[in-house]
């Protein structure tokens, strides 16, 4: 296998899927997946609460292991490949990313609302100091245009990030709108440029190769799609796609194919599907992350959780509302009809 490589891919599924299985993964399933990860040469290798370091939380879900134990233990297992955590500044600060280091994490990517970067200063600092690779991950990308999108990742880029990522959080992007987002920050910046998508509207791997070609190096994916919504970039086939495409990104398909099948699948519990909910959310352009919150919601009043949905899209919720979801599910379970559609 070549050291080179085109296109690097950041494997998610120990951190994005995290929301899939509300937050109960075990040591022994970060072992078992990372090990692999790692010899399949994946080479870097995200874990953490799916939102991010110190997510664990009423808010947003408490985790059946304590994070630091499982990025220690991902790490533990890793030969070639770098573990990677995320941070959300005000969620998590910087003593969980000290902490986070000190477990063995060696790239953090600090995420912050696409009209929010100056908040990541202090964390991406701090990452600089503690000798991380450095990346600014700015969320919820389909909410701004390009020339706010431009602004933001260049105060992500002052402050010493060394990547920055479009990340298409609701899956909501279309080809056309990623490839306009990528090209500007490649036009505007000197640092290099990522995707990070979601398949709610069935476009994350076209989202992924048009990100590529117009010069992204650094991709997201999640094995068997083992994301938030209906999850990720599959990895697995992105190596496949992209090996057809003559892009190395260095990562043994068969290796990650077993993976998928033999290790993943029984962890997820069920198929990574565009369910009504998930298309909805893409649709919208609402967080992948707050699927599960409205489907409890939804039970819990006996409403449809489409509607719940459509209106957390309406009202354009952010990163760190998710308390509002069940208030819009009160709201419209009070007025007794469905949300306008
Ligand atoms: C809430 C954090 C979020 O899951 C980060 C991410 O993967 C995204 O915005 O897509
Ligand atoms: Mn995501």
């Amino acid at each position: 296998m070549s050291a080179k490589r085109d296109v690097y891919i950041t494997e998610v599924a120990l951190r994005d899927g995290s929301h899939a299985i509300r937050h109960q993964f075990t040591v022994d399933h970060v072992v078992q997946v990372a090990r692999a990860l790692d010899e399949a040469n994946v080479p870097y290798i995200e874990v953490s609460h799916g939102d991010g370091l110190a997510g664990s939380s009423l808010q947003y879900g408490f985790s059946l292991t304590d994070e630091m134990e499982l990025i220690e233990a991902a790490g533990s297992v890793c030969r070639q490949a770098k573990v990677s955590v995320l941070l959300l500044p005000g969620i998590g600060t910087v003593n969980e990313l000290k902490e986070a280091a000190k477990r063995g994490a060696k790239m953090v990517r600090v995420a912050t609302h696409v009209t929010e970067a100056d908040v990541s200063a202090q964390h991406i600092y701090m990452a600089k100091e503690l000798g991380m690779e450095t990346v600014g991950f700015l969320m919820m990308a389909h909410m701004a245009p390009v020339e706010k999108l431009v602004e933001q990742a260049k105060l992500m880029e002052s402050y010493g990030a060394d990547i920055i990522y479009v990340t298409d959080s609701a899956g909501a992007m279309l080809p056309h709108q990623v490839r306009g987002k990528i090209r500007a920050l490649k036009e505007n910046l000197d640092v290099e440029i990522g995707f990070h998508g979601h398949n709610n509207l069935s476009l994350a791997m076209a989202n992924t190769l048009a990100a590529i070609e117009e010069g992204a190096t650094r991709v997201d994916g999640s094995v068997r799609c083992f994301g938030a919504g209906a999850g990720n970039t599959q990895t697995e086939v992105l190596v496949a796609v992209l090996d057809r495409l003559g892009i190395n990104t260095g990562i043994d398909m068969y290796n990650m194919m077993d993976l998928a099948e033999e290790t993943v699948a029984p962890i997820l519990g069920h198929p990574q599907e565009i369910t009504r909910d998930a298309m909805i959310l893409g649709y919208t352009g609402v967080y992948s992350s707050f699927l599960l919150h409205a489907k409890q919601a939804a039970e819990k009043f006996q409403i449809d959780s489409r509607d719940i949905l459509l209106e957390l899209g309406k009202r354009k919720l952010v990163g760190g509302q998710e308390d509002m979801i069940v208030d819009v599910a009160a709201e419209i379970a009070k007025a007794g009809t469905k949300a306008a559609r």
